[in-house]
């Protein structure tokens, strides 16, 4: 079962208006493509919804599957890849979109894995912080909401594999 709202769709629509801009603002000065890479599958909604509102002609979007959660409300500490991706990442500004960065473990990890590959600079957009559950030092550089120690369900994030369907996003109760 899951609990109430806590992040209405409406203010998930204004935040990406205005964290959108943003990045249109900071990417606009800079002379590096723009790759985004959304991390499967909890960011699908959350991408859909920023990239629309990304205005840069020199950006282009890929997708990684990882999985470290699997049917747990825990994570698992080990971040299996599932999907690579499959741009050349070589000398490109990548901004990884993400649903959320709780213990840090999936983005430390991404982070090195695409700064290996040659990015000019790796940085993340998350819909959600959770800095109660941080185990690393990652941070976000664009964040929507700050939440506190429950475990969220919906707007792309899932327990067990559901709830992601969900326009809004709830807690398990
Ligand atoms: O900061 P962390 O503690 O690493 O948690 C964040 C990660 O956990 C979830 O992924 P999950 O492994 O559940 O895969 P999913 O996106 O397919 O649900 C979420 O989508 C992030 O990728
Ligand atoms: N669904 C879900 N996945 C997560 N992965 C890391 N933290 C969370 C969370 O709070 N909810
Ligand atoms: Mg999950």
């Amino acid at each position: 079962m899951t609990g109430k709202v806590l992040i209405s769709q409406e203010q998930i629509q204004a935040k990406a208006d205005e964290i959108g801009k943003q990045i249109t603002e900071d990417y606009s000065k800079l002379d590096e493509p723009l790759l985004l890479v959304g991390i499967l599958r909890g960011s699908v909604p959350w991408m859909a919804d920023l990239m629309k509102r990304i205005d840069i002609e020199d950006m282009t979007i890929d997708f990684m599957a990882c999985s470290s959660y699997g049917a747990s409300t825990k994570t698992s500490g080990t971040v299996k890849i599932m999907k690579d991706i499959e741009e050349d990442v070589m000398g490109k500004n990548v901004l990884i979109v993400e649903d959320i960065i709780d213990s840090g473990i999936t983005l430390n990890y991404l982070k090195g894995y695409l700064k290996n590959r040659g990015a000019a600079s790796v940085k993340i957009c998350a819909l959600l912080d959770k800095p109660t559950g941080r185990q690393t030092d990652v941070q976000g550089d664009y964040v929507g909401f700050t939440v506190g120690d429950v475990f969220i369900v919906g707007y792309g994030l899932d327990y067990n594999q559901k709830y992601r369907q969900l326009p809004y996003i709830s807690c398990l109760d």
